[in-house]
């Protein structure tokens, strides 16, 4: 049986990573890289040595730098940062085949116009086929074939299936959904929260807060969630709790690394150590999105007030334990 043809746009670390995944049993899998210099670098390297040190591409990965090396693709995999992904969609709309299924792999909500990037994708590629894979992964940890689950959606089951079946690896496992909203929510709200677990990490909160954070997190996930149509499924899946519990229970995480210098008292433009933090661009609008839906989100408010200089970590902080009380939920 031959195998679905695959190219992936973006060669960061999470690029490197599912290009690795894509080249189990295919010849060749073009990894495309946005700068010219960055493509030579992969391909004379044959390593990530910025994002991913110490971990080599998979021989079937050719790195490129034309979008006219993704023609033809049967399953293309969208790895570039949320807030770029307008941009590169609307590059790549010449080269995608009628058809192909165009994976979005970023864990955003664009800000300028306050879309998912589904709708992104819908209202730049009106040929391709969305999907969203999405879950707790940590790039480095597929790399080095630990192994890893996620949720791969797409509205059309059967297409979610076969994008299983053309990605999974003995120790990379998709499950598939047809939630596609409900998954892309997840792991674009997840990346705020871990902000949030990040800054009382770097407080010395205590466990205590952290596990209080991570569920109450959830539950404005789930409410918002409930609020714009998402299952409750989904929420409770890989791509809402799953990568909820990894990204703020882990230091690895960029978001939750972030907080932490947040909450050791660095300025928000040092903390990232320049390093991709979605988190920091999703707040805002997530909370926009939120206010529209008529539904509370502390949490993401305060750390979208901490990221816009409105309020101090130790203000967020009181002004979150001095709510009033209510009942759960
Ligand atoms: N890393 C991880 O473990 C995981 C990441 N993700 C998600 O994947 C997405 C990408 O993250 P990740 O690969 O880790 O990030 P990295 O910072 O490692 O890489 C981002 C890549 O995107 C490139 N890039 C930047 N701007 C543009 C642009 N305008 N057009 C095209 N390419 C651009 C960068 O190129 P350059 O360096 O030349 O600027 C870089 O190669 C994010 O949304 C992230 O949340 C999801 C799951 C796991
Ligand atoms: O999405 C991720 C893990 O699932 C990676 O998280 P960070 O972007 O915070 O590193």
């Amino acid at each position: 049986m031959t195998r679905d043809s695959i190219a992936v746009l973006g060669a960061g670390a999470w690029g490197v990573a599912l290009a690795n995944v894509a080249a189990q049993g295919r010849e060749r899998v073009p990894l495309w890289a946005h700068e010219p210099a960055h493509a030579a670098a992969l391909a004379r390297d044959r390593e990530n040595k910025a994002h991913l040190p110490g971990l080599p591409l998979a021989q079937a990965v050719a790195p490129v730098s034309d979008l006219a090396s993704i023609d033809g693709a049967e399953i293309v995999l969208a790895v570039v940062p949320a807030q770029a992904m307008r941009e590169v969609a609307r590059a790549v709309r010449p080269h995608l085949a009628e058809g192909a299924a165009f994976v979005i792999c970023a864990k955003g909500i664009e800000r300028d116009r306050r879309r998912f990037m589904s709708e992104v994708v819908a209202e730049e590629l009106p040929q391709a086929r969305p999907a969203v894979l999405s879950g707790p992964s940590f790039a480095a940890d597929v790399c080095r074939g630990l192994p890893t689950a996620v949720t791969l959606a797409a509205a059309d089951e059967p297409l979610a299936q076969r994008l299983c079946e053309a990605l999974s690896t003995r120790t990379f496992r998709l499950y598939r959904s047809t939630d596609l909203l409900g998954v892309e929510l997840g792991g674009a709200a997840k990346n705020v929260f871990a902000i949030a677990a990040g800054m009382a990490s770097g407080r010395r909160l205590g466990a205590s807060a952290q596990a209080a954070l991570i569920a109450r997190s959830f539950a404005e996930l789930t409410r918002l969630g409930r609020g714009l149509g998402a299952r409750s499924e989904t929420m409770m899946g890989l791509s809402g709790l799953g990568d909820l519990v990894l990204t703020c229970g882990s230091a690895q995480s960029r978001n939750f690394a972030f907080g932490e210098a947040l909450g050791r008292g660095a300025s928000a433009k040092d903390a990232s150590g320049g390093k991709l933090t979605e988190g920091a661009f999703t707040a805002h609008v997530l909370v926009q999105m939120a206010r529209a839906a008529g539904i509370e989100m502390p949490i993401a408010e305060a750390v979208d007030a901490i990221l816009s200089a409105r309020l101090s970590v130790d203000a967020a902080i009181e002004a979150l334990l001095m709510r009033p009380l209510k009942a759960e939920g």
